[in-house]
């Protein structure tokens, strides 16, 4: 049977890497791209057809930061699919991000090296500003105009006797301090994008909450660090060239990578909610590695109820049972009972 899949911010980066390995996995496959560029997403079409002659690659045009774009995108949705099988929320910003360099070099020279360079705490900040719905920016792109498009979409993802699966592009950047409750759009703070994946994060639990008995499910994943238009935002390409080798220092030649099911998770059907890397990898993540967890959402979601995927070197190898019972869920410790290794490579 043909399924369904759309991918929002589908034209570069991780998601246009993402696309490219799921047609490689499933030639039946009837992809949607879902983009506010209409030239990009044609470019982005036209490459996919020239590595994949003979797929199915439609396009969309999406705006998430816009309500009307949302709105109107999701009828076009319900007109041409009769079903949804796999949505990838993946379209993301990071808009005037700056680098602390006091902290950095603080954090280089500390304990806090490791998880600094994996999650970049307390080293980034971003200027946010309203759109035109009035709406901050990060938050209108990152998340609501994804609920958005998953409130619109509910007759096509919930369908009786057919499953539907979110997967989102979340990140090791989201930060449960960076979130306030009292302030969602993080209009006062300076953390816009790690208060955006972290409310991704907790939306993602609560979707599996309120909707695994409607037949969604919903993920997170987390592609570590990947050179991208976004990253290219943060630094100039000359200073990422001239830092390579010291993030080639400080990663780990191993990478390890987490899916866990959620603790409601009654049935045995796997519903991983999270995905962590420990000792990034941070310089060898391109956009095809920075996809790997997205489509590894995607046949596996019939895997038994816990998934756990290492792949790494000896040393890690052994590591990585004693990390595990640290692994986070949406911001929350977690502890992890059975695991399936499995070493790749
Ligand atoms: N790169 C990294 O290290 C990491 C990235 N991520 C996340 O991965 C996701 C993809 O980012 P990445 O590939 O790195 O960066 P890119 O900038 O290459 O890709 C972002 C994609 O999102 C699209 N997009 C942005 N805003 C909108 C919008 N309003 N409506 C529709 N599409 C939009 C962009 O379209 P356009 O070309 O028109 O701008 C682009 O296709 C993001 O959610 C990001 O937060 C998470 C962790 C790490
Ligand atoms: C010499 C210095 C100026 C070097 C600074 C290094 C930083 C630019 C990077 C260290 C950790 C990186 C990181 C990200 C961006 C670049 C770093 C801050 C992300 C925030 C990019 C987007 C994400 O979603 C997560 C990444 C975590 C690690």
């Amino acid at each position: 049977m043909e399924k369904v899949v759309l991918v929002t911010g589908a034209n570069s980066g991780i998601g246009l890497a993402l696309c490219e390995r799921l047609l490689t996995e499933d030639r039946q496959l009837r992809l949607c791209l879902a983009c506010r560029n209409t030239q990009r997403a044609e470019a982005a079409r036209a490459a996919l057809l020239t590595s994949h002659s003979g797929a199915r690659v439609d396009l969309l045009h999406l705006d998430v930061g816009s309500v009307l774009s949302v709105l109107s995108a999701a009828q076009e949705i319900k007109a041409r699919y009769n079903r949804l099988d796999f949505l990838y929320l993946n379209a993301g910003i990071m808009p005037n991000p700056a680098v602390d360099i006091r902290a950095f070099f603080t954090g280089f020279f500390s304990r806090n090296i490791i998880n600094m360079f994996a999650t970049a705490e307390g080293l980034l900040t971003q200027q946010d500003r309203p759109n035109s719905d009035g709406l901050q920016e990060v938050f209108a792109t990152n998340l609501f105009g994804h609920f958005l498009l998953i409130r619109e979409l509910e007759p096509l993802l919930c369908q009786p006797g057919h499953a539907s699966r979110l997967i989102w592009t979340s990140s090791s950047n989201a930060r449960r301090s960076a979130f306030s409750i009292e302030d969602i759009q993080h209009r006062k703070g300076k953390e816009p994008y790690s208060s955006s994946k972290y409310a991704s994060d907790l939306l993602s639990l609560a979707l599996n909450r309120h909707k695994n008995n409607q037949g969604l499910f919903s993920s997170v994943t987390c592609p570590g660090l990947v050179m991208t238009n976004l990253t290219y935002g943060i630094l100039p390409s000359f200073l990422w060239t001239l830092i390579m080798p010291i993030m080639w220092l400080v990663s780990s030649a191993a990478s390890t990578r987490v899916l866990f099911s959620s603790d409601n998770d009654s049935n045995g059907v796997c519903f991983p909610i999270d995905q962590i890397r420990i000792f990034t990898n941070t310089f060898t993540l391109t956009p095809y590695n920075g996809a790997e967890a997205l489509v590894g959402c995607h046949p596996r979601c019939d895997a038994p109820s816990v998934v756990f995927t290492v792949k790494c070197r000896k040393l890690s190898f052994f590591a990585a049972p004693l990390v595990l019972p640290k692994a986070r869920v949406a911001g929350s410790e977690s502890k992890i009972s059975q695991f399936d290794i499995r070493i790749w490579e």
